[in-house]
């Protein structure tokens, strides 16, 4: 008999994070980090859990469309769905009627990538190893098999996506062993958030330099003085050989964006993040060409829709890094596509974590994009947060500013029973509190 998927739950689940300003940049002056929390069951009491991140307001809708899904989901045998995972992908992502409210963006496919993403955890625990492992094991056939190529042959074939992984198995045991005992290069975030004083930002960089961390991202784009101001003060205190990236979160025009990264280019920023509008591949391409006679690259990712958007960022050389997102992307399926793209065109993958979960995920696939992919750190780091891991049944483990491979079966997204009660919204004795305040 066949283990198959009986039931589908979702949550919308809440952390107060605004209060104290976590996670706020130019455009998202209070976001209180959130999950549309996915649980999956099968016949046999196995369960996958997945997740798409939200800022707070709206995690309703995602919750909303996770149980459209479900209804394609249930009555599936795992064994079929991973047999021909290409199939599965593209029945969520291409029904006849819901890809109208897409298609491959938006609401349905944070949903999509929340389903996808609990699907992965299950077919991983399945098999008793951590995400990244089952991938780096994987026969290459099989891993091009779940990748969806429509829209994207004329910038990367099958033929091509297989060569790829055919070459990254040389060496691969060597990276393997590598990363497990120096684990993956990280940068951190948690130190600049826009709605942080002075007095905190210095003392944030002071501690994170005194455990080792070494690249550091501040937020900008609200205030040219403030920015001068605050990238000064961080320039000083992380010394000038220590690596500084710059995160406007979309909130220029492209002109905007070129005349403000100049003014800040004398703090030698590595990277300007999300410069403008993430929809606007030509504009990224402007600035791209502007900037590079200054040395500063353009990354840009956390808000791109899908392989799509990032195979015409790819092709226009609007970026220099590309940040994929574990949980906007359609789950490993579509990064698997971009992971691929991105090593085709020699761009290297610097992803987007933080968030509640987004670090416990993204882990595993900037670890197989290592070891069976790129096969290099040059450029590449993965971004780190230090909030709400707690939460989480594996959280990640840093050691001396590097991600260390989790050993945990499954994609680490299991969040604990109890946090997911207490931060369930709006019922949640959390939010219960906050509302008897
Ligand atoms: C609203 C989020 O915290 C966002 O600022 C995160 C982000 O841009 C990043 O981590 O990069
Ligand atoms: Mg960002």
């Amino acid at each position: 008999m066949k283990e198959t998927i009986i039931k589908v739950t979702v949550s919308d689940v809440r952390f107060p994070t605004s209060l104290e300003q976590h996670g706020s940049d130019a455009m998202h002056n209070d976001p209180d980090y959130s999950v549309a929390y996915v649980v999956i069951e099968t016949d046999r009491g196995s369960r996958g859990y997945g997740l798409t991140f939200t800022l707070g307001k709206g995690t309703e809708i995602v919750v909303c469309a996770v149980e459209a899904l479900s209804a394609l989901v249930v009555g599936k045998a795992l064994g079929d769905i991973v047999g021909d995972f290409r199939s599965f992908y593209r029945l969520l992502t291409s029904d006849g009627q819901m890809r109208w409210i897409g298609p491959e963006k938006g609401v349905i496919h944070l949903a999509t990538a929340a389903v996808l993403n609990a699907v992965w955890d299950l077919w991983a625990k399945a098999e008793g190893k951590p995400l990244w492992k089952l991938l780096v094991d994987m026969d290459p056939k099989q891993l091009v098999s779940c990748i969806d190529f429509r829209y994207i042959t004329d910038a990367l074939t099958e033929e091509e996506a297989l060569d790829i992984l055919l070459k990254g198995q040389e060496g691969r045991q060597a990276r393997e062993e590598q990363m497990l005992s120096e684990g993956y290069p990280a940068y951190t975030t948690s130190c600049a958030w826009i709605g942080y004083t002075d007095p905190q930002l210095k003392q944030l960089c002071t501690k994170a330099l005194n455990c080792k961390w070494t690249r550091f991202k501040v937020k900008v784009g609200a205030d040219l003085q403030d920015d001068i101001r605050r990238c000064r003060l961080i320039r000083e205190t992380i010394g000038p050989d220590n690596t500084l990236m710059i995160d406007a979160n979309q909130r220029w025009d492209v002109g905007e964006a070129i005349d403000w990264v100049t003014r800040l280019a004398e703090f030698k920023p590595l990277w300007i993040e999300e410069p403008t509008s993430p929809d606007d591949i030509l504009g990224h391409a402007t600035i791209s060409k502007a900037l590079a006679p200054l040395g500063i690259g353009v990354a840009t990712g956390e808000q791109c829709h899908n392989r799509v958007m990032f195979k015409q960022l790819l092709q226009a050389s609007a970026l220099q890094f590309v940040q994929i997102d574990s949980c906007r992307l359609g789950s490993v399926n579509e990064n698997l596509a971009v992971l691929l793209m991105a090593c085709k065109f020699q761009v290297p993958v610097c992803p987007h974590a933080g968030g509640v979960g987004l670090c416990e995920l993204v882990q595993h696939l900037i670890l197989f994009d290592y070891i069976s992919v790129s096969a290099s750190l040059h450029n590449r780091m993965c971004e780190y947060v230090d909030h709400l891991h707690e939460h989480f049944k594996s959280p990640v483990l840093i050691r001396d500013a590097c991600y260390m491979p989790p050993k945990d079966p499954g994609y680490s997204t299991e969040m604990k029973e109890e946090s997911v009660r207490k931060y369930h919204y709006p019922q949640g004795e959390v939010w219960q509190g906050l509302r008897n305040q």
